[in-house]
């Protein structure tokens, strides 16, 4: 079966800006891909079509051979959004912060049962936040505040996780951690799509790329995607580009 399939996506802002023009690639089940491009190049907007967050002027989208709109209501997908996207001044706790990720489950009255407190404790210690659970959101670092979103999608037993950045403003040793993790859910089944700058560590975690510019330029398993002469189409071949393009020499 295919983990996720997007054909033929089109997006156009209100303004008439068209972000992404019949995106089409499909990511294979238990698989953790890279989806690259320069900034502007649609990758947010792409994570926001598949959640059916954006408008799409054309395309489908099937996670795991179902319509998205099934598997989005059934749980089954989990987006961990830019930081930037986030209001940190919302005044929360980490542990209801990943409580949100047990909302679909729960009733109407969204009243979290013994399981949900377990779950949402054992997500925290896997992502090493347990001893943060008690804190308000917006008086963690940047990539505490990264885990605790990882650690709600955990919480949501999602199949497909969709992660804008989440290395970003990240120390070494974090990153690290999150690979490890985003590895570990791969071997569990999970299929993961990944946007990062960080080209360097792409070969690290990464079997799958999707490259972007405006559109779908290139997908499938990294031997073939993620080759110099391809990133450089993808990014440009200029001097700034040249440590990015090391990372595939
Ligand atoms: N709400 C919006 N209205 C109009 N245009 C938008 C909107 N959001 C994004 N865009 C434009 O759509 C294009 C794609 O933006 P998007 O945020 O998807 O890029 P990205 O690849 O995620 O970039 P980055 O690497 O900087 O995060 C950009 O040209 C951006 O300016």
């Amino acid at each position: 079966m295919t983990g996720l399939r997007a054909n033929g996506i089109g997006v156009t802002y209100p303004n008439g800006h068209v972000a992404l023009r019949d995106a089409s690639f499909e990511l294979p089940e238990k698989s953790i891909t890279a989806l690259l491009g320069v900034n502007g190049a649609g990758k947010s907007t792409l994570f926001k079509a598949l959640m059916g967050f954006v408008k799409v002027t054309s395309g489908t989208v099937e996670f795991l051979g179902k319509p998205a709109e099934q598997a989005l209501d059934q749980q089954m997908v989990a987006y961990v959004p830019q930081s930037e996207e986030v209001d940190w001044s919302f005044p929360v706790l980490v542990k209801d912060v990943v409580m949100m990720g047990r909302y679909g489950r729960m009733g109407f009255l969204r009243r979290p049962k013994a399981a949900d407190k377990l779950a949402v404790e054992a997500v925290l210690s896997r992502v090493g936040m347990q001893d943060y659970q008690n804190r308000q959101i917006g008086e963690l670092s940047g990539g505490q505040k990264k885990r605790v979103f990882l650690a709600r999608a955990l919480a949501q037993e999602a199949q497909v996780i969709l992660l804008d950045e989440p290395f970003a403003g990240v120390d070494v040793q974090t990153e690290e951690q999150i690979m490890d993790l985003l590895r570990a859910l791969r071997d569990e089944g999970a299929v993961i799509l990944v946007a990062t700058h960080h080209l360097n560590t792409v070969p690290q975690f990464c079997d799958h790329a999707v490259l972007v510019d405006g559109t779908v330029l290139d997908a499938g398993p990294l031997e073939q995607t993620f080759t110099p002469e391809k990133l450089r189409r993808a990014f440009g071949g200029g001097r700034s580009n040249a440590i990015f393009l090391d990372a595939a020499e």
